[in-house]
C-alpha cells in the first residue's frame, strides 16, 4: 500500500521531473555551504587565539556574510521550485480529476455525497500539494543535512559525536511509534470534514424544506453534532502533534547538554580546539531544526497519505458506460431517429425486483408516442435508458438498428435531445442556457426554440429579456418558466429524437397539450417521446404506451385504447374526474 503509494507520487511527480531534480539539488548544495560555514566559524575562532588580527576578522565576516547571503538566495530558488511543483500538481490533480468526474455516469453520483466529492477536489488535493511541496522540500533537506553534518562531526571527534548523536535514534523511535496514530486522526479529520461539507450542502439544496417544518432548530442541533465531531477529531490530533514534537526537541537539547558536559574537559586536555567545539555545538544546533521539522514532516505526509487515497479511490473509478471497442458512428445527419425494444430488461443493482421487465416496442422516425402509467411503473428508467445514462446489456436497444450499446456515447447523445424530470438550469443567461445544446445557434434560432416552447413571450418581459441571469445570481423562474426553458434548450439541439421525461408537469394541461401538439405536428419530423400523467396531451399523441410494474401492458391510440377495458381506460376516467374537479 504504502509502495503504491510511493509511486503514485513519483507519477504526480514525472511531468515535472526537471523542476524537482533542480530544487533539490539547490537543497543540497544549501546544505553543503551551511556545513562549510559552520567550519569556516570554528576555524575562525582557532585563528583568533593564535594571532588576534582585525583585519582577518573582517575578511571571515565578510566572507561567511556573502556565503550565508548565496545560500539564502539558493534556499529560496530551492522553495519557489518546489512549491511551484506542488502547486503544479494540484492543477494537474484537479483537472484529471474534474475531467474523470465527467466520464462517470449519473448513477455514480446518486452513491456519493456531493460534498465529500468537493472535500476530495478541493482539501485533499491541497494536502497532496503540502505533502510534495513542503514534505518533499523538507524530508530532503533533513536527509542532506545529516548526511553531510554527521561525517563532518566524526571527523571532529569520533566519540564525542556518537555521544551526541546517540539520542537520534530515540528520536526517530518516537516519530515512528506516533507516526500511525497520526495517520489514523488525520482521515478521521478528513472524514469529519466531509460530513459536515455534506450537511452544510444539503441543508442549503433543501432550505425551503427545512423552513417549511420549521426545523432550523433541529437542522442547527444536527449541525452542531457534526461540527463538535469535527472539533475533537482536530483537538485530538493537535494534542498528538503537540505531545510528538516536544520530545524531539527536548532529545535535541540533550545531546547539547552532552556536548557541554564531555567537550569541556577535552579542551582542557588539548583533544579538541575552542573552534572545534564551537563548531561542534553548531552542527547539532543545525540539526534542531530539520529534526523537529521531522514531526511536520510525517504530519504533512500522513495526511498526503490519507489523500492520495481518497483521490484516487476516485481516479480509479471505471466509467461504467464507455464507447464500445470499434463503436458505430452514427453521425447526426445520418440519424432517422427509428427505436426498438426487445425484450429489455433492467435492474437496478441493488434492486430485487426489474425497473424494467421484458419490455418491447418499435417506434418509427416521426412518431410521437407518449408513455404513460402509474407512478414507480418504469417510464423514467426507459427515458434514461435510450440517451444510455444506465448501462444495460447488449442487443436490447436498437436505434435505426443499431445496437445502441455498440453505438458512439457521442453520436447517441447528440441523436437525442432528453428532457429530464427536474429541469436544471445554469447561473448564466437565459440565452446561454437554452444555447447550452448548440453554443454556436444565433439569436433567432434561440428565440424560435424558445417560441416553439412557449416561453419566448415571457423572456421578454423578463428584465433584461434573454440576457436575464437565472439561478443562484439571476432571477428565480417559476418551475413551468424552468421546464420550458429546459424544453427551447433540447428543441434547440435539433436531434431527430426528443424524449420529455413528464417535462411539462408544472405547465397547465392546456398550453402542454398545444406545445406537445405542435412538437408532433411533423413540422420537425422528429421522433417524441414524452412521458406524461397529463392524458390530455397523451391523447393527442399517434400512439400511446401504458406501463405497470416495469411492463408495457397496453399499445394503441388513444381511440383505441379508450374502447378496451384496461389500465388506460381506469387511467382516463380518474384524469376526468380531477378535471371535473379542479
Ligand atoms: N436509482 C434507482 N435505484 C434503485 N431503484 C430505482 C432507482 N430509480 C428508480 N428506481 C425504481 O425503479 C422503479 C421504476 O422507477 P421509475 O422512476 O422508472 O418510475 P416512473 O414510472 O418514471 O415513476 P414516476 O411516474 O414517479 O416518475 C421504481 O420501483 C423505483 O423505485
Amino acid at each position: 500500500m504504502a509502495n503504491s503509494r510511493l509511486k503514485k507520487l513519483l507519477t504526480y511527480l514525472r511531468p515535472h521531473w526537471k523542476k524537482v531534480l533542480l530544487g533539490i539539488g539547490a537543497l543540497f548544495i544549501v546544505n553543503v555551504f551551511s556545513v562549510y560555514i559552520r567550519t569556516q566559524v570554528g576555524e575562525s575562532i582557532d585563528t583568533l587565539r593564535s594571532a588576534l588580527s582585525i583585519g582577518k576578522i573582517g575578511r571571515d565576516v565578510l566572507s561567511i556574510v556573502l556565503l550565508a547571503s548565496l545560500m539564502w538566495f539558493i534556499r529560496m530558488t530551492s522553495r519557489v521550485l518546489m512549491f511551484g511543483v506542488g502547486r503544479q500538481v494540484e492543477f494537474d490533480l484537479k483537472q484529471s480529476l474534474f475531467g474523470h468526474l465527467l466520464t462517470l455516469q449519473p448513477s455514480y453520483f446518486f452513491t456519493q455525497s456531493t460534498g465529500d466529492l468537493i472535500n476530495r477536489a478541493t482539501s485533499d488535493v491541497d494536502n497532496i500539494r503540502r505533502l510534495l511541496g513542503f514534505a518533499v522540500l523538507s524530508l530532503a533537506n533533513t536527509v542532506f543535512a545529516y548526511s553531510l553534518t554527521v561525517p563532518a562531526m566524526l571527523a571532529i571527534h569520533v566519540r564525542l559525536s556518537l555521544l551526541a548523536l546517540a539520542v537520534y535514534p530515540f528520536m526517530l523511535l518516537a516519530v515512528q511509534l506516533f507516526s500511525n496514530r497520526l495517520r489514523n486522526e488525520q482521515r478521521n479529520v478528513q472524514e469529519n470534514l466531509s460530513d459536515l461539507s455534506q450537511l452544510i450542502q444539503e441543508d442549503i439544496s433543501g432550505i425551503a424544506l427545512i423552513k417549511i417544518y420549521a426545523q432550523e432548530e433541529n437542522e442547527q442541533r444536527g449541525f452542531q453534532h457534526k461540527n463538535k465531531q469535527l472539533l475533537n477529531a482536530n483537538l485530538k490530533l493537535a494534542r498528538t502533534r503537540n505531545l510528538l514534537f516536544p520530545i524531539i526537541e527536548g532529545l535535541v537539547f540533550v545531546s547539547l547538554l552532552i556536548l557541554l558536559a564531555l567537550g569541556s574537559s577535552l579542551i582542557s586536555r588539548g583533544v579538541i580546539t575552542i573552534g572545534n567545539f564551537v563548531t561542534l555545538i553548531l552542527y547539532v544546533e543545525s540539526l534542531v531544526f530539520p529534526t523537529a521539522l521531522l514531526g511536520f514532516t510525517i504530519t504533512a505526509y500522513q495526511r498526503g497519505e490519507v489523500s492520495i487515497d481518497r483521490v484516487e479511490s476516485i481516479l480509479t473509478v471505471e466509467p461504467e458506460i464507455q464507447n464500445a471497442p470499434d463503436a458505430i458512428a452514427l453521425p447526426l445527419e445520418t440519424a432517422r431517429g427509428n427505436l426498438r425494444a426487445t425484450n429489455l430488461t433492467y435492474t437496478y443493482p441493488g434492486a430485487t425486483t426489474p425497473a424494467l421487465d421484458r419490455v418491447n416496442f418499435t417506434i418509427e422516425a416521426g412518431e410521437t408516442v407518449a408513455i404513460v402509467g402509474p407512478i414507480g411503473s418504469g417510464k423514467s428508467t426507459l427515458a434514461n435508458i435510450l440517451p444510455h445514462l444506465l448501462q444495460i446489456e447488449p442487443e436490447q436497444v436498437w436505434i435505426d438498428d443499431y445496437d445502441l450499446t455498440q453505438v458512439r456515447l457521442g453520436d447517441l447523445r447528440r441523436a437525442i435531445a432528453y428532457v429530464p424530470q427536474d429541469s436544471f438550469l445554469f447561473s448564466d443567461t437565459v440565452r446561454d442556457n437554452i444555447r447550452y445544446s448548440n453554443p454556436s445557434s444565433t439569436q433567432s434560432e434561440v428565440e424560435l426554440s424558445a417560441k416553439q416552447a412557449q416561453i419566448h413571450e415571457e423572456i421578454l418581459n423578463f428584465p433584461q429579456q434573454y440576457d436575464t441571469l437565472v439561478g443562484e445570481r439571476g432571477i428565480t423562474l417559476s418551475g413551468g418558466q424552468r421546464q420550458r426553458t429546459s424544453l427551447a434548450r433540447a428543441l434547440l439541439a435539433d436531434a431527430p429524437i426528443l424524449i420529455l421525461d413528464d417535462a411539462l408537469s408544472s405547465v397547465d394541461n392546456r398550453t402542454a397539450t398545444e406545445i406537445l401538439n405542435n412538437l408532433s405536428g411533423g413540422v420537425q419530423n422528429k421522433t417524441v417521446l414524452f412521458i406524461t400523467h397529463q392524458l390530455s396531451a397523451a391523447a393527442t399523441a399517434n400512439r400511446i404506451l401504458v406501463m405497470d410494474a416495469g411492463k408495457i401492458v397496453q399499445t394503441g391510440t388513444h381511440e383505441q385504447l379508450l374502447g378496451n377495458p384496461g389500465l388506460y381506460q381506469f387511467l382516463w376516467q380518474q384524469h376526468q374526474l380531477e378535471e371535473v374537479l379542479t
